[in-house]
């Protein structure tokens, strides 16, 4: 029997069984073995069995504790690799989610002949999309794409027998929800419909009824869904003025001028593999980056505001860990799985308890230790961490001493020397920094006073 990984709770289950007991389709296990994964997670064990059995489901399990592989493997064992056409429709909020899901899905059916996966997303030319549909048992698609080509009449629905929501509170947001709408009436009557989330209201579950019938619902948790090795803090940044009539926009800059530089200090403090820095303004956080670089760190960034092939390209950065700083908006909130982030840095805040959650769960990947600061400088602020202490969750002071928990993932031999090249090169930036100035001293002296 394979050995338990050095995990936390959120993702070791108590029974010493591997995947065969779930799944019979051995191609799937040959799959999941090749994807790397040996035993499964608490939601694995519980919606599997569930889910083969065709039932529609409604499934919470907390940020990175494994739902990819619990919908991406329910998909396989609906996939008839005899019937042409696309049999299971997935859909995901952002394209970088659908691409990641796509990713997945691939791996696990790498065994079966013949499976194909596709990713169904705008920014990209449409008619790519239906060639690829042609040959795909799986579609996976952001509801912009997906609706473009129903309505268009280059997605065949009629051999679909499973649609899958992933990030379902966010499709059922004001925003997607007339996608949604449409995407699922046009699919076929008689399939199956499963949903997942990190998070729910009673809201959005009773809005979810439209999709599913009788669906089997499974809560992992039953209070606030944090992690239980991302350590959450908050520092206070102080703010130099004292001038009571000072302008918004010039009391805007130094807040965020003494935050970039809370984030130098930090990110030089804590001893972090890859770090996401989330802010609310494509405009800081193209500065923020380039700051940020300057003082030595790979730093990208990444919004809505960028093409699809530059945000496609920061990405594989950010996984390949050619990047160690990834400054970001909420695009990337939810979904995105990164495991090297083990730091996550709030210099704004999101609008809601739940999009914090997704947030702060960028890191602490699967059971492993991560850590949140949040900066804390404006009355707006402060009333954010009110409403996360309404919610349970209260962030003490970030301390002077700041360390990991337990679960550290371990780096490869490759992202190893990928780590300690950059901390060598970045120890002699901050070491030739003073010698810098020092030549360019002595240079300007001998210009005034030659020898
Ligand atoms: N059984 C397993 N064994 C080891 N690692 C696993 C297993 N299942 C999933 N993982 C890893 O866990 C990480 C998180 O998985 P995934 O992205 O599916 O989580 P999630 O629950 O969908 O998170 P989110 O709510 O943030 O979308 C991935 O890096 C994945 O490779």
């Amino acid at each position: 029997m394979s050995r338990p990984l050095n995990r936390s709770h959120d993702v070791q289950i108590d029974k010493d069984i591997d995947f065969s007991p779930l799944i019979h389709n051995q191609y799937i296990l040959q799959g999941l073995e090749k994807s790397g994964y040996a035993r499964p997670s608490p939601i694995q064990l519980k919606a599997i069995p569930l889910g083969r059995l065709g039932v529609d489901l409604i499934a919470q399990a907390k940020s990175g504790t494994g739902k990819t592989v619990v919908f991406g493997v329910i998909a396989l064992e609906a996939v008839n690799l005899n019937v042409k056409g696309p049999q299971v429709l997935m859909v995901a909020p952002t394209r970088e989610i659908a691409v990641q899901i796509c990713d997945v899905v691939q791996n696990l059916g790498q065994c079966m002949p013949g499976f194909h996966c596709s990713a169904l997303i705008g920014g990209l030319p449409m008619q790519a999309d239906q060639q690829r549909l042609q040959h795909s048992q799986v579609l996976v698609g952001t509801p912009g794409r997906l609706m473009a080509l129903l309505s268009s009449q280059k997605l065949p629905t009629n051999t679909i027998n499973l649609f899958v929501m992933d990030e379902a509170d966010k499709l059922m947001s004001d925003t997607f929800r007339p996608q949604i709408d449409y995407i699922y009436s046009r699919l076929p009557l008689k399939k199956q419909s499963v949903a997942f989330s990190a998070t729910f209201t009673d809201a959005l579950l009773a809005s979810l009824n439209k999709f599913v019938v009788n669906p089997h619902t499974i809560h992992l948790t039953q209070d606030v869904p944090t992690l239980e090795e991302v350590q959450q803090y908050q520092t206070a940044v102080q703010i130099d003025t004292d001038d009571a009539e000072e302008a918004p926009y010039l009391r805007a800059m130094k807040v965020y001028k003494a935050k970039y530089e809370a984030i130098g200090k930090l990110l030089s403090k804590v001893e972090f593999y890859q770090c996401m820095v989330f802010t609310n303004s494509f405009s800081r956080s193209v500065e923020l980056a380039a700051w940020l670089t300057k003082m030595g760190w790979k730093t990208g960034y990444i919004s809505s505001g960028l093409t699809q092939a530059k945000r496609l390209k920061v990405m594989e950065d950010m996984r390949q860990f050619n990047l160690r700083v990834l400054v970001c908006s909420d695009l990337i909130a939810r979904g995105i799985d990164i495991d090297r982030v083990n730091l996550v840095i709030n210099v704004d805040y999101p609008r809601d308890v739940e999009t914090y959650l997704h947030r702060i769960g960028r890191s602490g990947r699967y059971g492993t230790s991560g850590i949140a600061v949040n900066l804390v400088a404006t009355e707006d602020d402060r009333a954010f961490l009110g409403s996360l202490l309404d919610n349970g969750i209260s962030l003490p002071p970030l301390p002077e001493n700041i360390k990991y928990g337990d679960f550290t993932k371990e780096l490869d031999t490759k992202e190893g020397a990928k780590l300690q090249r950059h901390l060598h090169k970045r120890v002699a930036q901050e070491v030739n920094q003073p010698m810098k100035m020092l030549m360019i001293a002595k240079a300007i002296f001998t210009l005034f006073f030659p020898p």
